[in-house]
């Protein structure tokens, strides 16, 4: 396939995981990658002006073999290009030069209209936009030694400055200056102009090249060198290796690495192997993070152990700047989707931070969907994602980040997560800012986004866009209070390996069934409606909401549709109500309103609230009873505290152990072993098989099979 035709399939690809990982991931490809995604870059860069002439000169209707994005590429070559069009006398050069004097004309006219005089003018102007971000390069401690790459190796020819601004306010400035930043481990910058790109630093993976904002979530969740720790949603795999190469060579922890995504998780192993990672890390391709069980039998030797999780999950990317122009605008959509500044306007300009490809997710960009209802939906899986990670039993750290400059996905997203059971609970709180390893950074979270509490919002820290050398970046860390839980009520629960052996031996003996036809586990709602941590009961939680009278409600339990609540609660119920008053810049609210009488009327989730009091107060005297019969059933009753110690735990305990949940995921997981390695799962990736088959699916690890 000639490089036109490759470089339209690319750009057709572009907007569905990234220019970059287009270019690097697709084997079938025979064109030179570097060339194939130059080809890519420049012509998007001009994407503006090409789609003018394209449609001036009507040749898409003349030439009826062009696709849109075939049309680009060769235009850009034809005008743009100084060596013009780059193949023999082939149909598709002809179908240009068919039309070259239509072509000219209307391409000559599009640079007047936009005042520039010569080619040569235009070709500055977009020069000129080229990105002025210092190159942030993190060194891998499993295939180099800092200290000797800066005092004798390479970097020892770099000298040291102080000031991260003199690095790049121009392209070719100071590039034998290094600036060592002090608040990431490992992590220098350099100007862009560095000759580091073809290192063979940088091709062994002794280094690299990671956004400085990307690197903050590893660094602080600070595993200790033997943890066992968790990357939820891993691919491409900056932070995992990040995080393995914090365990360091001699580790004896474990990195349990999950992609949902198929595709993805190849790209994962790649980033892996070339890190040297591969014995820390246990890559789970296709496995959602959501429907992990550490509680299962199974994981018990795994999951189980995890102390730190770091979640990154599939955000909106508004704080990937300089993004749009690597983005493919097909023709007919409107150019007005995509990465927003704060103010709603389009973030403008092409993206060559090395991290750009690491925040692409093809599923939270669906063609046709509002930037409303994605940032609705990544919200609701932002916050379930967190509430799932609280739920690690011997969890003690999390992280989360997203590369959005979105309080919607970032502050609303921690009060919410802070607002869960399972975070009450168990005494999930962010981490205070004079216990934050980056304290001294100034950049704080949004107080006002976080119902005005400023303690939460200092331990929020935020990365701009442009100022703070990179990308627009959120993080923040959650801990477990170990005091807070220990004012938990201890109660009676059911343990998953003695009850399940006690339902096989009488199963075996009396020929019961062994099924779980009565007891399910007790779900959220469930469970004792203790005070909240941070809070008073008495204390009503405020939401935001954009009516002009104040909305007073009670944390909802379990946490689905609170999401909802983040965007438009108002009381509303059904999507289409409580999205009314969107807006979707988000320039006039929805805000936090404080004070003010509660309503007299009673609202539709005022009732509800009653009647799930209601219920809680029916559980509490049933439980007692349904307590006692399963320990009838169990031939436990009467036993000693001790033996019952064993069967049963916390409260927390059984939360986790739901029956139902579980008996869930073993059939998932044995779904998802029937599918690896079978080509028809590709289809539900949207990828033609020919990419695929030469992809030797064994060699991807799968991690522990389910019972
Ligand atoms: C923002 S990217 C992660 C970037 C990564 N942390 C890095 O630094 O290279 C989000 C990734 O999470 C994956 N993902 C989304 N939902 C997931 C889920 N429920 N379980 C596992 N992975 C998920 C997406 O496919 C995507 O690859």
């Amino acid at each position: 396939m000639s490089l036109y035709l490759e470089s339209s399939k690319i750009i057709a690809r572009a907007n569905y995981g990234g220019l970059r990982a287009a270019v690097y991931s697709d084997k079938s490809i025979k064109s030179k990658p570097e060339q194939l995604y130059a080809l890519c870059v420049e012509t998007l860069k001009h994407q503006e002006i090409l789609n003018e002439v394209i449609e001036k000169s009507q040749i898409l209707q003349v030439e009826k073999k062009l696709t849109h994005p075939l049309a680009l590429v060769l235009l850009h070559d034809f005008l743009i290009s100084k060596n013009g069009i780059a193949t023999s006398n082939g149909p598709l050069k002809s179908s240009i030069l068919r039309n070259r004097a239509r072509l000219s004309a209307e391409f000559t006219r599009a640079r007047l209209k936009r005042g520039f005089s010569t080619k040569a003018a235009l070709l500055q102007k977009t020069q000129k936009q080229a990105p002025r971000f210092p190159r942030w390069v993190r060194i891998n401690n499993l295939k180099a030694d800092y200290d000797l790459l800066m005092n004798k190796g390479v970097f020892s020819e770099f000298t040291p400055i102080d000031d991260l601004s003199k690095l790049y306010p121009k392209r070719d400035c100071l590039p034998n200056k290094v600036y060592v930043d002090p608040y990431v481990n490992d992590l220098l910058a350099f100007a862009p102009a560095a000759p580091l790109l073809k290192h063979p630093l940088n091709r062994t993976g002794a280094i690299v090249f990671q956004d400085r904002a990307s690197c903050v979530p590893a660094q602080l969740l600070d595993p200790p060198r033997d943890a066992y720790v968790v990357d939820a949603t891993a691919a491409p795999g900056n932070k995992t290796t990040h995080l393995a190469s914090l365990l360091g060579p001699d580790s004896k922890g474990k990195i349990f690495a999950f992609e949902r995504d198929y595709r993805r998780a190849f790209t994962l192993k790649e980033t892996v192997e070339m890190a040297g990672a591969q014995d820390l890390v246990e890559i789970r391709p296709s496995q959602d993070f959501l429907k992990s069980a550490p509680w299962n039998p199974s994981e018990q030797n795994a999951l189980n152990k995890v102390t730190h999780i770091l979640l990154d999950p599939s955000c909106s990317g508004s704080g990937i700047v300089e993004r749009d122009e690597y983005k493919y605008i097909p023709k007919n959509e409107p150019e007005s989707r995509g990465p927003r500044n704060i103010d709603g306007t389009l973030v403008k300009g092409p993206n060559t931070s090395p991290s750009a490809a690491e925040y692409e997710d093809s599923r939270t960009w669906r063609q046709g969907s509002s930037e409303k209802d994605r940032l609705f939906a990544l919200a609701d899986f932002q916050v379930r994602v967190i509430e799932h990670a609280m739920r690690f039993p011997n969890a003690t750290r999390i992280t989360y980040s997203t590369c959005s400059v979105y309080a919607e996905e970032n502050e609303r997203v921690v009060m919410a997560a802070l607002n869960t059971s399972v975070a009450r609970h168990r005494g999930w709180v962010t981490e205070p800012r004079h216990l934050n390893r980056m304290k001294n950074w100034p950049r704080r979270g949004i107080v006002e986004e976080c119902e005005g509490n400023r303690q939460v919002a200092d331990s929020c820290i935020r990365f701009n866009p442009w100022v703070d050398g990179g990308i627009g970046f959120f993080v923040v860390v959650f801990i477990r209070n170990e005091q807070e839980r220990a004012r938990l009520p201890v109660a009676p629960a059911i343990k998953w390996d003695s009850s399940r052996k006690i339902r096989q031996e009488r199963a075996a003996t009396e020929g019961w069934s062994g099924e779980e036809e009565e007891w399910k586990g007790i779900s959220d709602s469930d469970l004792p409606t203790e005070p909240s941590p941070r809070r008073s009961s008495s204390t009503p939680i405020r939401y935001y909401t954009s009516n002009s009278g104040p909305e007073v409600v009670e944390p909802p339990s379990p946490v689905s549709g609170l999401a909802r609540k983040i965007f438009a609660p108002g009381g509303n119920e059904s999507d289409a109500d409580s999205r009314s008053g969107y807006d979707p810049n988000f320039s006039n609210g929805p805000k936090i309103i404080r004070g003010g009488q509660k309503p007299k009327k009673k609202t539709g989730r005022e009732k509800q609230r009653e009647k799930q009091q209601a219920r809680e107060k029916e559980l509490a005297l049933i439980r007692p009873i349904k307590m006692r019969e399963r320990q009838v059933r169990l031939g436990r009753a009467g036993e000693g505290a001790e033996e019952e110690d064993d069967i049963y735990g916390s409260w927390a305990e059984v939360f986790e152990d739901d029956f139902e949940y579980v008996s869930k995921k073993a059939k998932s997981i044995a779904k998802r072993n029937a599918s690896v390695g079978n080509l028809d799962r590709l289809k539900d990736v949207g990828m033609p098989l020919e990419d695929f088959d030469k992809r030797d699916f064994s060699q991807l690890q799968i991690g522990p099979k389910d019972e």
